[in-house]
């Protein structure tokens, strides 16, 4: 029998990736923390929501379930998944994965783009130094500021340049992308209609549209590289240069082609850029709600760096509190709450149930953070909790899965967590915070917008006053 219904909830709601993640957590707890879903004819759905459970999941049975579903906006953006993130488990995904790791996210490499982050972050901090000293728009518009930023370290580590010119524009078409890749359209769910139902809701339009302009960005990125001479030093190459070297020298076990390649242009655009600011303004959200937190993190701060002026990388093994509490920010807001859809490979059997090939599973990272019989307290944000340091977000510890585990977990790990950290740590160092004149803490909105990634809904705006 393809679906054990008598502990399992089989229903035909329309339900896709951006309905809440606090919504499935409520059916689990009703039906428990294997549950099974059957969306529209033809996306057998399995839910798991409990760390014994995505241990299972990602590390027993991980080879079982380490593809990833055929969704229709995630295809198309993904140039037919033939990025990483959105390709089916296989030869191809195996080698451009082992590529990617090795050439790319080594932590070789990514030290090498240290320069960048610094620079970066120097600017943010000027840009709301002088802000805070304007007496007649002092409001510090955060969540934008931040955008901006992990936007341009991304677009200068993979491009070589930023965009800063196109902010707006740009942010407007990477929302779209990040909506659309969050999707799951009435073609994923009766293939048998096929277009008609997305041609009508204007989805069509949309992700035909998005495609375009984002094709047309990737090419005139790749031209730049290939027409323009570039004569770097090896150590001043971006991924782009890395990307079409390999491409020319066929050094690959298989053909690099254009499309593989701006396919993972898409990975780092969308990987990279929102996690991290996301994660950040949640954690100034969460220090300004708690000012014991915050003066306990500038403690640290400000007595490790004196008068130094600013938090370089060299300092980040030292802050153990700040970095307790960018893990409880990921804990309470990890900016991918139900983590990227798997789907299985293989038919297997968990805890006696049969999975069977072709079904997606999506994991509750979200409803894990919150167990009440793993973390006291859980709606509480107390970095505390991790003082000890044994708990940690490399993929060992199922309770606390913000970048998922095994074969599929987040090559980003370390770009992403140094950024968070570097940031958090220069703001939280040059400046002093407050809400804008009458707002409490109480009256901060903790709403998150749904979407591939979960950012804070209402942006947040705060005051500074220069520290040092
Ligand atoms: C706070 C920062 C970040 C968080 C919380 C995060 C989270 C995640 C999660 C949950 C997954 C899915 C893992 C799974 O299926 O088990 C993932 C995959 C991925 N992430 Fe990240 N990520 C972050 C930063 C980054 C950065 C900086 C990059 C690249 C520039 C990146 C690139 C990717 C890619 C390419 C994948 C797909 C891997 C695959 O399918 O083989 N991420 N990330």
């Amino acid at each position: 029998m393809p679906w054990d219904i008598s502990r399992s909830c089989c229903c035909r709601a329309s339900l896709c990736r951006k309905s809440s993640h606090r919504a499935l957590h409520k059916l689990s707890m009703r039906y428990g923390p294997l549950m099974s879903l059957q969306l529209g004819s033809s996306l057998p759905t399995v839910v798991v929501s409990s760390a014994r459970m995505a241990r299972e999941i990602m590390k027993t049975h991980d080879l079982d379930f380490s593809s990833r579903p055929s969704l229709l906006c995630q295809q198309k953006l993904s140039y037919g998944g033939t990025g990483m993130a959105f390709a089916p488990y296989g030869d191809f995904w195996r080698e451009i994965r082992k590529i990617c790791v090795v050439e790319l996210f080594s932590t070789k490499r990514m030290q090498s783009f240290r320069f960048i982050r610094e620079e970066e972050i120097f600017q943010l901090v000027k840009s709301i130094s002088q802000q805070s000293a304007n007496s007649s728009d002092p409001i510090i518009k955060l969540s934008e500021m931040v955008f901006a930023l992990t936007n341009n370290i991304i677009c200068r580590i993979a491009f070589g340049k930023k965009f800063l010119h196109e902010g707006s524009k740009k942010c407007l078409l990477l929302n779209e992308t990040q909506d659309l890749l969050a999707t799951t359209t009435f073609t994923d769910y009766f293939p048998s209609v096929r277009w008609v139902f997305d041609i009508v809701t204007g989805l069509h339009g949309r992700l035909q549209r998005n495609f375009c302009d984002l094709d047309l960005f990737y090419n005139q990125i790749i031209e730049e590289h290939l027409h323009h001479n570039r004569t770097k030093k090896p150590e001043k190459e971006d991924i782009t240069d890395i990307l079409l070297q390999m491409q020319q020298d066929q050094s690959t076990s298989f053909h690099v082609e254009m499309d593989h390649i701006k396919a993972l242009f898409m990975n780092f655009l969308i990987g990279g850029t929102d996690t991290s600011s996301a994660t950040v303004i949640w954690a100034m959200t969460e220090v300004i709600k708690k000012p014991i937190v915050m003066k306990k993190t500038q403690d640290e701060l400000r007595s490790l760096i004196g008068n130094k002026g600013h938090v370089d990388e060299d300092d980040l093994n030292q802050l153990h509190y700040l970095k307790c509490v960018v893990k409880e920010t990921l804990r309470l807001h990890l900016p991918g709450p139900l983590l990227v859809s798997r789907e299985t490979i293989n038919h297997c059997k968990i805890d006696g149930y049969d999975i069977y090939p072709k079904t997606q599973v999506i994991v509750n990272a979200w409803a894990i953070g919150m167990d009440p019989e793993i973390w006291k307290n859980p709606e509480e944000f107390i970095p505390e909790r991790f003082i000890d340091g044994s708990v940690d977000f490399k993929g060992q510890h199922f309770e606390f899965i913000p970048f998922g585990a095994g074969r599929r977990i987040c090559p980003g790990i370390y770009l992403g967590v140094v950024a968070v950290e570097l940031t958090l740590a220069n703001l939280l160092y040059s400046f002093n915070w407050e809400l804008p004149d009458g707002m409490r803490k109480e009256d901060i909105d903790m709403v998150g917008q749904n979407g591939l990634t979960m950012h804070k809904k209402i942006p947040l705006r705060l005051l500074a006053t220069t520290y040092i």
